[in-house]
């Protein structure tokens, strides 16, 4: 059994698969950096495991908080590479792009056959196009649904951090500024899926913990798909030599 951790800004997911069906999760959770030692009672109830393989994108004391849940077991961390599982990173600098965004549009490559945009909504949106065939084309990081709040918050005198609802013409300041970064996250989305809306079999796959917040404002075809990371990485276990550190 193969423990699969994806370590993000806000969370680390982490999903238990078998060696042989690396894509059916025998168990999945998520915890906040504050109880990542929480992952430790996972390694334990799972006494199966032989293998951790994971992403970071969160920092070291992340990444050594983790090594510390799975020890004895040693966490292979996934390196970007300029291609991986069929997917072609064009990233100019391969190895600088995101782990998780490296093993998500994995995990987009093996769920969907046709050109896709791979959106994940976390602590930040990240907006990946993936080709027909395999090339991963660029994309863009914007910040995440409630890090444009906080900003807002942060950078003026009169915008609260409050609950406000999504509205087509706000008329309360809550409203306008909720209304306001959803209307960002959708239309960054809309706009770069125009890039391949015209070929067959054109996909937006969205996960991520904010994916639900603009979901179903999205004018696009859409599948929902949770922990995509978690699905890249379990690809990546089934190669002979996967790019780890
Ligand atoms: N229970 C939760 N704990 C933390 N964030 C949550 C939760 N439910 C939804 N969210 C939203 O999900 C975002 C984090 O999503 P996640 O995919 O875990 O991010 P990351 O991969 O960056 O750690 C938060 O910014 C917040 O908007
Ligand atoms: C863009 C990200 C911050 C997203 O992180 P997340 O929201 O998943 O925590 C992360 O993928 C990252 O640090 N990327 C490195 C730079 C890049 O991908 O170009
Ligand atoms: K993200």
């Amino acid at each position: 059994m193969i423990l699969l951790v994806d370590a993000g800004n806000t969370r680390v997911k982490w999903r238990v698969v078998s060696a042989d069906a690396p894509a059916r999760a025998l168990a999945e959770g998520a915890v906040g950096h504050a109880e990542i030692d929480m992952l430790a009672a996972a390694c334990r109830a799972w006494p199966g495991l032989v293998r951790v393989l994971g992403c970071n994108v969160a920092g070291t004391s992340v990444a050594a908080g983790v090594a510390a849940a799975c020890a004895p077991l040693r966490v292979d961390w996934l390196l970007p590479t300029a291609a991986c599982a069929g997917v072609r990173n064009l990233y100019e600098n391969p190895e600088r792009l995101g782990a998780d965004r490296w093993a998500a549009l994995i995990g987009a490559r093996h769920s969907h056959a046709g050109p896709c945009l791979v959106v994940t909504a976390g602590t930040a949106t990240t907006v990946d196009l993936l080709s027909a065939t395999g090339d991963f084309l660029g994309g863009l990081i914007l910040p995440g649904v409630e890090l444009m709040q906080q900003a807002l918050a942060r950078g003026t005198a009169q915008l609260p951090l409050a609950e406000g609802r999504f509205e087509w013409q706000p008329r309360r300041t809550v409203d306008a500024i909720r209304s306001g970064c959803l209307q960002a996250q959708t239309g960054a989305v809309e706009r770069m899926f125009r890039q391949i809306a015209a070929q067959p079999d054109a996909l937006c796959l969205l996960g991520g913990g904010a994916a639900d917040s603009f979901a179903d404002l999205l004018e696009v075809p859409l599948r929902r798909i949770d922990n995509l990371v978690l699905t890249g990485l379990g690809t990546v276990a089934t190669l002979p030599a996967p790019p780890t550190r």
